[in-house]
């Protein structure tokens, strides 16, 4: 039976931060993505890391991309994502990856790929989206074994990954959960009109939100804030299941007055979102 996906989840994975804390605590960020002509999709990644309250966030990106994110998140560092060394650097010194926003599918973008897949350990949480799901169902690459691995595919891209089509996804959920487990992911973010979340513990279902957040870059920002909760929340299953929530819950606020919530826009609420359930006095 899926269980609805409701508010507890956030008194339960929101914590009052510990006053003798440093931004070392809350989590290294990597968000890799942004080619020369997405490079709006990182950028809002980011922004929603930063905004969830990630410790630190490190953006690698085609070096086009490095001004507009510095002056658009200042508190977000940057790397060229061509620059083998600097990149091999934050891929060792980072707790969360996040792979894929706005990365396009070309040859350099699959071998970016394919040296995270590689690279990425046991000690750090992997979060595929957008672009990486594309090329991993192109190219028939693997999730890596032993690395906690987040995927957050939109029905579109889940069909192409897992060969289970969008009709079947609905009337036959069993066939989405046998796929997760044959390709390695442990926690199945399946977005759409009520996103699923589904992990070996539980398989919840979101029921607010609605078609104000069917515009470009919502998909990036909750990528971005998957990314930056599993950074700074214990248990990556439970931090997912409560950025999915947090991110329409604060979509759905601004609907409100909002006929289409953009993207950055609910990142700009995260932190005051989290506060009015959470306050660190
Ligand atoms: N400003 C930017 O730079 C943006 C960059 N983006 C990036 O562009 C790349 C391609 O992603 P796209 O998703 O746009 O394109 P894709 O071509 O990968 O997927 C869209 C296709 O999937 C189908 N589909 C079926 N069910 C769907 C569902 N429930 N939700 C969404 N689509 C569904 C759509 O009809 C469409 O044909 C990604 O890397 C993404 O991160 C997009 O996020 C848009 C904004
Ligand atoms: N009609 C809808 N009702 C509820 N949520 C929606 C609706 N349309 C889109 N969304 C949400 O918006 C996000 C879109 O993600 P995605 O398609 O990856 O966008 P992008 O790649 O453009 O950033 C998902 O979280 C999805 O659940
Ligand atoms: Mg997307």
């Amino acid at each position: 039976m899926t269980a609805e996906l409701n508010s507890e989840i956030l008194h339960e994975v929101f914590q009052k931060r510990a006053v003798n804390t440093h931004k070392g605590d809350y989590g290294r960020v990597l968000l890799i993505g942004g080619n020369k002509y997405l490079g709006g999709a990182i950028l809002m990644a980011a922004s929603a890391s930063v905004d969830s309250g990630a410790g630190l966030t490190t953006v690698a990106t085609d070096a086009t991309n490095i001004g507009p994110l510095h002056a658009r998140t200042p508190e977000a560092m940057a790397i060229d994502w061509a620059d083998t060394v600097a990149l091999a650097e934050q891929l060792e010194k980072s707790d969360v990856i996040l792979v894929g926003p706005g990365m396009g599918t070309d040859e350099f973008a699959v071998q970016l790929l394919k040296t995270v897949l590689f690279g990425v350990t046991a000690k750090q949480i992997l979060v595929v989206d957008g672009s990486a799901i594309t090329m991993m169902a192109e190219h028939n690459l693997s999730f890596p074994l032993n690395t906690f691995t987040i995927a957050t595919p939109h029905q579109g891209e889940w069909e192409r990954l897992s060969n289970v089509m969008i009709k079947y996804q609905e009337d036959i959920p069993e066939m989405t959960e046998l796929q997760r487990q044959n390709l390695n992911i442990d926690v199945l973010v399946l977005k759409k009109y009520h996103t699923q979340v589904i992990s070996n513990d539980r398989h919840v279902e979101l029921r607010i939100g609605g078609p104000f957040q069917a515009t470009g870059g919502m998909g990036d920002t909750l990528a971005g804030m998957i990314a930056g909760f599993v950074g700074q929340f214990p248990e990556p299953r439970r931090a997912t299941e409560a950025a999915v929530y947090a991110h329409s819950a604060i979509a759905e606020q601004l609907a409100g007055h909002n006929w289409v919530v953009k993207p950055s826009f609910v990142s700009s609420f995260i932190p005051n979102f989290i506060a009015s359930i959470q306050t660190n006095l």
